[in-house]
């Protein structure tokens, strides 16, 4: 099977050891790739050159769109990879309120890529933005309610619809479950899996949960001061971790 996506010895350093440098790897359909790591090692700053944010200071990124295209990412337009993002990709930021326009209706929250790619008619808008917020566990009477009247749960939960409407192929998410209390992340954290289980979908997504990591990633990257130290199955490198780093990271040494 040929990969969703390819990064090759992609770098962005903010600092010496600050950021990302020489990583490496494929993402095929339907998989789902954590990145962990301390606070620092430089997840974020590698998520962002991943999804078109930030740009790299050299290596590629390349995307098979949906009709089979390799994209290179950083040789396309500002303009393309801003629509990837909005269309084939998702980005489920930590904050909801980075990720939502607050002071829209959460129906408007959901329709807008919706309405970004083209549907104008209001009652398919409207009925989209009604199954998805039962999709995600929220009560579709809500529809007209504000984002600011939601719950943080709920906040997180109307930001994952709001990029999945579209149907994307790639969800990237930065710590989705921080910030929220142990039970709501739970619950997010059930949902989130069976929502990338059903859709299918390839995710990466920057965690320094390991419980996160182990509930959700087939695949784990182990980064340290701005390197990738180890790649492996999920189970393999949190059951039986081969550098001295993750040994460290699973014993929960470093763990704040
Ligand atoms: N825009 C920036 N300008 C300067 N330094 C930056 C910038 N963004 C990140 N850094 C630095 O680069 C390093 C890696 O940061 P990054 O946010 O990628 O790490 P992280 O692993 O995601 O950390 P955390 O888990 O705390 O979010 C850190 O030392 C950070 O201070």
């Amino acid at each position: 099977m040929s990969a969703l996506l390819s990064a090759r010895s992609l770098t962005r350093l903010h600092g010496p050891e600050k950021g990302c440098q020489d990583v490496s790897f494929d993402l095929h359909p339907g998989e789902v790739l954590g990145i962990v790591g301390e606070s620092g090692s430089g997840k974020s700053t590698l998520l962002n050159v991943l999804a078109g944010r930030a740009l790299p200071d050299c290596g590629s990124v390349a995307y098979r769109d949906a009709d089979g295209q390799m994209i290179s990412l950083y040789e396309a337009s500002e303009a393309g990879r801003r629509t990837l993002l909005r269309t084939q990709w998702g980005y489920v930021e930590q904050n909801p309120r980075d990720g939502l326009r607050m002071g829209v209706s959460a129906g408007a929250n959901i329709g807008e890529r919706l309405m970004a790619q083209g549907v104008r008619h209001y009652g398919r808008l409207r009925q989209a933005g009604k199954d998805w917020l039962a999709q995600v566990e929220i009560d579709p009477d809500r529809i007209d309610d504000t984002p600011r009247t939601f719950s943080g749960g709920m906040q997180q939960r109307l930001q994952i619809a709001r990029n999945l409407v579209s149907k994307p192929q790639l969800l990237f998410m930065d710590e989705p479950t921080g910030g929220l209390d142990v039970s709501v992340q739970a619950h997010l954290l059930d949902l989130l899996r069976g929502i990338v289980r059903d859709l299918q979908l390839a995710v990466v997504i920057v965690t320094h949960d390991l419980a996160v990591a182990r509930l959700l990633a087939d695949r784990l990257m182990v980064m340290r001061r701005s390197r990738v130290v180890e790649v492996g199955l999920t189970d393999q490198i949190l059951d039986d971790p081969q550098h001295a780093y993750s040994q460290l990271l699973v014993s929960s040494v470093l763990q704040p």
